[in-house]
């Protein structure tokens, strides 16, 4: 799809820097009762499940995508939730034709099935996401709204009415960012939340550890912003799944004028990938047992973890290009973990296959079945 492959302009930067400041400034905490939200509705759900299995990689998605509906988009959560169905729809026409050999010239003149239902769809998303512009626009108008709305969307049409022409956007770009986002923010962090659990799940005695700090800390209350900075062991077991499992199997770069690496010279314009897999199983850095899941070697923190080379662990990239939605997602998983243990014990259902792929995240292809206990 076209969209994901197009290299940020400097307006669409611009914006993304609005939502930084959104999600990573005051902002941010006002998102945290829209999580706890989303997270009830999941366990109301559960609550159907209980002695039985359930697949959590199926329920990490929808309450992801409910997560990022509600707080990108606020009151108009509905809508765009519809317009993230689609989106999904487009991302699954992407994966079916992920091998497919598509030849020049041929294929803008015969459209395969596939070819037309996306275009289809991209073109509904665009219409969807212009009138959801069109509501707010009038919302902000007839006075129902402070300016365009405090939520992402709301940022991102201030930018596209901004007065300045340097720093205004185009509508291309805030459709685009709004699919961005979605993206970003929901594929990852349903990956992080599915692996996790499988891995709490295989090994009972970190399940039990994260527990007991959650309840010490927390009780039997909603996670409140304070006492889950303090989670230490989730964070840890959080650093060892990012470890084994990280979402994202590589960063991509282009150079940008010819450089010396090492031995290496590299030409300007070439595309270089770099494997977050390759560097976080190499047991030079992580010691022989670099396939176990080992939350304790996080326990003092990255450096010693790494054995002081901090840029070997990158599951949110590095550089000027790290991931803006580090803290929301880290945030939204402790939520949503916290929740979770708070309730039930899970343990892997024998239904259960290992399947990792790689699609546009790392994810399980078969799901993750476990069976819940309740507490
Ligand atoms: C566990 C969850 C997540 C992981 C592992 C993850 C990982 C990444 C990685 C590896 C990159 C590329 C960084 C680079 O090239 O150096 C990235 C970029 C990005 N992420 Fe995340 N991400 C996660 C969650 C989120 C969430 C929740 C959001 C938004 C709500 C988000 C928004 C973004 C954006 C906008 C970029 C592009 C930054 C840019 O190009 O300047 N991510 N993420």
């Amino acid at each position: 799809m076209q969209w994901m492959a197009v290299p940020r302009s400097c307006h669409t930067i611009h914006s993304l820097e609005f939502f930084l400041m959104h999600i990573l400034g005051s902002r941010f905490m006002g998102m945290i009762p829209d999580m706890i939200a989303s997270v009830e509705v999941m366990l109301k759900r559960w609550r159907n499940h209980e002695g039985k299995e359930i697949d959590t990689f199926q329920e990490f998605k929808v309450l992801t995508s409910e997560v990022i509906s509600r707080t990108a988009f606020g009151s108009s959560y509905l809508e765009g939730q519809h317009i993230f169905d689609m989106i999904m729809n487009m991302i699954d026409i992407i994966y079916r034709n992920n091998y497919r050999i598509s030849i020049p010239f041929i294929g803008k003149i015969f459209k395969s099935s596939d070819d037309i239902e996306s275009e289809n769809l991209e073109k509904r998303v665009r219409e969807s996401i212009i009138k959801m512009m069109k509501k707010r626009e009038e919302e902000a108008t007839s006075g129902h709204l402070d300016g365009y709305g405090n939520d992402f969307f709301g940022l991102l049409l201030k930018a596209y009415h901004d007065p300045d022409n340097s720093k205004k956007i185009s509508v291309d770009d805030l459709i685009d960012e709004c699919k961005t986002i979605y993206v970003a923010g929901q594929e990852t962090t349903t990956s992080l939340l599915s692996w996790t659990v499988l891995l709490l799940a295989i090994c009972p005695d970190w399940q039990d550890k994260v527990r007991k700090e959650v309840l010490e800390l927390i009780g039997q209350q909603n996670p409140s912003p304070d006492r889950m900075t303090k989670l230490k062991i989730m964070s840890m077991v959080i650093n060892e799944s990012l470890r084994l499992y990280a979402p994202s199997n590589y960063l991509a770069r282009k150079v940008d004028k010819e450089v010396r690496l090492g031995n290496l010279i590299l030409p300007a314009n070439m595309e270089i990938y770099m494997s977050t897999l390759a560097h976080h199983y190499n047991p030079e850095i992580w010691g022989e047992d670099v396939h176990l899941f080992k939350p304790e070697r996080f326990a003092e923190g990255v450096a010693k973890a790494t054995n002081k080379s901090i840029a070997t662990f990158f599951p949110f990239g590095m550089g000027p290009r790290t991931c803006l939605g580090f803290n929301y997602a880290i945030i939204e998983g402790k939520i949503a973990l916290s929740m979770i243990l708070q309730r039930y014990r899970f343990t892997l259902s024998p239904t259960y296959v290992h399947h990792p792929v790689h699609l546009l995240t790392v994810c399980p292809k078969r799901g993750i079945q476990v069976i819940l206990q309740p507490l």
